[in-house]
């Protein structure tokens, strides 16, 4: 499931500010943003990188991203670099409140409150990343971020005007027309994207897909994302919630901690919804 909004509380000159300074973090020289790669990075909570699992990949992602996870204020304004950091920050807790306002409205739907522990545990671990697509010469042989799902509860994604985000048709009849189709998410001026991830969907035991989506390369300009990704504490335990196992009459996941799905989910190339597989519960 993927949706746009626009009444989302993110005013928009924030949004102007976060692309450019993810566009000033990434024409920093080499050197300057080196020191934020995994080993040399001051926080092991910020990390620089390339593609998504280098070590796990036929080809890389024609991409480079800043990873800048969530403790608290003073180590944001500490630790994340001076480019950004104080957008990124101001961006995560509005984004936060939109996340939550969502799902309490997902879980309304489906007939389940939740109590603000439980919330909190799985929305507990929150990170912005800013993704950098250089132009490519031969795009057509390259991909931007290959088709995947994320793997927490909600994104809330900043895409700028360059487009190139696709987000699969999921379609929840054999028959429905476009199933399976590649839809293309032009960018709206002052919107935000926002993708289910693979938590909601076994949470929801189902009802709730996430949003397969992948991002094609262009030879034009260069492109910037600024998602902000919502997950659950490495502890929590996700399953299916009961009151939807009762009425559906079975459960379609198992139950896994979070940290192990992450770790699975980490272990993988983008494959697409494979994922789920992790937590997916075969029928005979
Ligand atoms: O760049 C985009 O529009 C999407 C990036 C994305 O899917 C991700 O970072 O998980
Ligand atoms: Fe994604």
């Amino acid at each position: 499931m993927e949706l746009r909004v626009l009444n989302h509380g993110v005013p928009v000159e924030l949004l102007e500010s976060l692309k450019d300074s993810a566009h000033s973090f990434f024409s920093l020289p080499p050197e300057k943003k080196a020191i934020y790669l995994t080993g040399l990075s001051p926080s092991p909570l910020i990390k620089y990188g390339t593609s998504f699992v280098p070590e796990k990949e036929k080809a890389l992602e024609w991409k480079d991203y800043i990873s800048m996870v969530y403790s608290n204020d003073e180590d944001a304004l500490q630790y994340w670099p001076n480019q950004c950091k104080e957008v990124a920050l101001e961006y995560l807790k509005l984004a936060s409140k939109l996340v939550k306002d969502l799902v309490e409205i997902l879980m309304d739907n489906l007939g389940v409150k939740l109590d603000e522990s439980k919330i909190e545990g799985l929305l507990g671990m929150r990170m912005v990343n800013m993704n950098y697509y250089p132009a490519c010469p031969n795009p057509e042989l390259t991909v931007g971020v290959g088709r995947h799902s994320d793997m927490g509860a909600i994104t809330v994604l900043l895409q700028d005007g360059i487009g190139g985000l696709y987000v699969k048709v999921e379609g929840d009849n054999d028959d429905d027309t476009n199933k399976g189709e590649w839809l293309e998410i032009p960018p709206i001026h002052g919107a935000l994207v926002i993708n289910i991830g693979d938590t909601l969907q076994i949470l929801s035991n189902g009802k709730y897909k996430s949003a397969e989506h992948r991002v094609r390369t262009t030879n034009t300009q260069s492109r910037v994302s600024v998602p902000v990704f919502t997950l659950p504490n490495p502890t929590e335990v996700i399953v299916p919630l009961p009151e939807v196992v009762k009425k559906d009459g079975l459960a379609r996941y198992r139950q896994v901690i979070f940290q192990d799905y992450m770790k699975n989910f980490f272990g993988n190339a983008h494959a697409g919804k494979k994922s789920l597989d992790f937590a997916t519960i075969k029928s005979a």
